[in-house]
């Protein structure tokens, strides 16, 4: 696929990587593109259609799945989630860099397709503070937020194997690690911003 190479986001839920993107999508606009991810579950207060997920039914997004609508798909704390072909084109035909947030089973699926995007690991400090992290935010039920610590424990592991991630940040002190998210993609964003200029 042409274009600049996509980029990938992934690690626990609560790791921050919603807000490390927000941060990128607004000090570079014009330079990334969220593709908007398909979802089963329900929108949390705030949360907009087709901006932060296509809010779907289980039945109706089977169906995309089963027409080859989607390049990876994942069941993720009782919900299905996924990417559709036509969230990548849209950020791609705008020449946008495409940032994908998706969980650990999503990295592995994307790795059989041809989208060579650079993946990028957000994990927390510590399981401890991930915890307090989810519980603050106040989106879960005490049965998810349980599922999405357990979901967290295999993907701090899986993220420890080597060559699964191009790079692991750890989000600990919030500038410092959109310091290192911007370091590590500022020369794709550089030939955008050229291409651009
Ligand atoms: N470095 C940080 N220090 C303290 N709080 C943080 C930090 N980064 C993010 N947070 C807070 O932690 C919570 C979880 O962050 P966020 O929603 O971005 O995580 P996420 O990885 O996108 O989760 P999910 O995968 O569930 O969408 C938010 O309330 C956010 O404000
Ligand atoms: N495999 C995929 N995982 C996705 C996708 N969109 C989001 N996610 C991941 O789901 C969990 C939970 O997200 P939340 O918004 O309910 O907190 C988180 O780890 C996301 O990275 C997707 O399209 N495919």
């Amino acid at each position: 696929m042409a274009g600049p190479r996509p980029v990938v986001l992934s690690g626990p839920s609560g790791a921050g990587k919603s807000t490390l993107m927000k941060r990128l999508l607004k000090d570079y606009e014009g330079v990334f593109g969220f593709s908007v991810s398909h979802t089963t579950r329900k929108p949390r207060p705030g949360e907009e259609e087709g901006k932060d997920y296509h809010y779907t039914t289980r039945e109706a997004m089977q169906e995309g799945i089963d027409n080859g609508d989607f390049i990876e798909n994942a069941e993720f704390s009782g919900n299905l989630y996924g990417t559709s072909k036509s969230a990548i084109e849209d950020v791609r035909a705008q020449n946008l860099i495409c940032i994908l947030d998706v969980d650990i089973q999503g990295v592995r699926n994307i790795k059989k397709t041809d989208l060579d995007p650079i993946y990028i690991s957000i994990q927390p400090p510590s399981m401890e503070i991930l915890e307090t992290r989810l519980r603050d935010r106040q989106t879960e039920t005490e049965e998810s937020l349980q599922k999405r610590l357990e979901a967290a424990r295999q993907d701090m592991e899986l993220s420890k194997e080597p060559g699964v991630f191009d790079v692991v940040i750890i989000n600990d002190d919030l500038d410092k690690a959109y310091e290192e998210l911007t370091a590590i993609l500022i020369d794709e964003i550089k030939k955008v911003q050229e291409v651009k200029s």
